[in-house]
C-alpha cells in the first residue's frame, strides 16, 4: 500500500542555467507543494504501514529548511528546478524513512515532477 504525506512551502528562486530572456531567470516566488510517498505492507496490529506522524517528524525539519528562503543560496539547490528539489528532498529523506517510493514536487498549478529514487 501507498500513502502520500503532503507538504507546503513558499519560496524564491531563480534559473542560472536558462537562455537569455527566459522568464525563469529573474527571481520569482512560488507556492511549492511537495509529496513524500512511502510503500509498505500494512501492519495489521497497527492497521497502517507507518504513522504519518513519523513521516512528519523527518520530514517538515526539512521543509522548513525551504519555506521563505531563496533556493539557489541552500547547498546542493543551486540551479533550483523541480527536478533538482525532488532528487535534494529524496537524497535529505531516503536515509530516514526506508519505505520512501518518491517525491513529488509541483512547482506551479500545472507543472510537477515526480522522482522514484533513479
Ligand atoms: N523541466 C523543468 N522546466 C521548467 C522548470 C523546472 O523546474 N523544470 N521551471 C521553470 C520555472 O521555474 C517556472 O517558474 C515554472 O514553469 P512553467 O510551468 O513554464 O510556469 P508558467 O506559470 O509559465 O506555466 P503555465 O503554462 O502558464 O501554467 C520553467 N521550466
Ligand atoms: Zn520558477
Amino acid at each position: 500500500m501507498e500513502l502520500i504525506k503532503e507538504y507546503r512551502f513558499e519560496a524564491a528562486h531563480r534559473l542560472p542555467h536558462v537562455p537569455p530572456g527566459h522568464q525563469c531567470g529573474r527571481p520569482h516566488g512560488h507556492s511549492y507543494r511537495v509529496g513524500i510517498h512511502v510503500e509498505g505492507e500494512v501492519n495489521e496490529a497497527a492497521g497502517w504501514v507507518i504513522d504519518y506522524a513519523e513521516i512528519n517528524a523527518v520530514v517538515k525539519p526539512i521543509i522548513d529548511e525551504l519555506d521563505h528562503r531563496t533556493l539557489e543560496e541552500i547547498p546542493g539547490l543551486e540551479n533550483p528546478t523541480s527536478e533538482n528539489l525532488a532528487r535534494w528532498l529524496w537524497q535529505h529523506i531516503a536515509p530516514r524513512i526506508l519505505l520512501l517510493s518518491a517525491v513529488t514536487v509541483h512547482e506551479t498549478a500545472t507543472s510537477s515532477c515526480v522522482y522514484r529514487g533513479a
